[in-house]
């Protein structure tokens, strides 16, 4: 997996039919999904429950281009060997989600993966400062993470910041929530190059009418692109 700046559409999954992941992973990359964005939830540390390491090895021979794990459970150590088990290429925990983040981080790129660090809205960019050389990928949350379909936050200042912060580190600055061609811009332009996008990318499609999502995905990315 290389690193580049451009955008890149990650439809999340949890906004797919829970009874055919297969088929839908395959639609969204056929439309043009650069991403496959999987949200684990685990009921504790975000209130609803999703899917486990055994779902998520399930989901890996179905993605073809890169399979983004987000992690949204406390304690994240244990399951790490797991989910690096079950196929993930990127594997990001929350910062507020433990005590050791810097171990955790070390501990994903040593099991052979790149390491994402998500922020909830209410968590400050400073929260990330000296994990900069750790990680690849710092996940900027537009909502209180545990469901889809929420009112976007705005992050502007924070993902300014942070990209500030980042320099000319390989480091990307992904968005997750409420991301639609309206706020797309707002993000990009403010720095991020990771557009995640749940219910902006499934609305009105299915498996039988897979072209919507492609229009969905081409609005985005033209609103990002703009
Ligand atoms: O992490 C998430 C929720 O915790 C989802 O990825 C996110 O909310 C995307 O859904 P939508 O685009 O519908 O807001």
């Amino acid at each position: 997996m290389s690193f580049d700046r451009s955008i890149k559409i990650a439809p999340s999954i949890l906004s797919a039919d829970f009874a055919n992941f297969g088929q839908e992973i395959q639609a969204i990359e056929a439309q043009g999904a650069d991403w496959v964005h999987v949200d684990v939830m685990d009921g504790h540390f975000v209130p609803n429950l999703t899917f486990g390491p055994a779902a998520v090895k399930a989901f890996r021979p179905h993605v073809k281009t890169v399979m983004d794990v987000h992690l949204m459970i406390a304690p994240v150590d244990p399951y790490i060997d797991a989910y690096a088990d079950a196929g993930a290429d990127v594997l990001t925990a929350h910062v507020e989600a433990g005590p050791h983040i810097h171990r955790t981080l070390q501990a994903i790129r040593a099991a052979g993966m790149k390491a994402g660090v998500a922020l909830n809205p209410g968590t400050p960019a400073e929260a990330v400062a000296h994990l900069l050389d750790l990680t690849d990928l710092i996940c900027v949350m537009t909502v209180n993470p545990g469901f889809g379909g929420q009112k976007f936050i705005d992050m502007t200042a924070k993902i300014r910041s942070l990209r500030e912060m980042i320099g000319d580190r390989p480091v990307h600055i992904e968005i997750d929530g409420g991301v639609d061609p309206t706020t797309a811009p707002l993000v990009v332009e403010a720095g991020a190059d990771v557009l995640v996008a749940g219910s902006a990318v499934f609305r009105g499609g299915s498996v039988e009418a897979p072209e919507v999502y492609g229009e969905n995905i081409r609005k985005i990315r033209a609103a990002a692109n703009a």
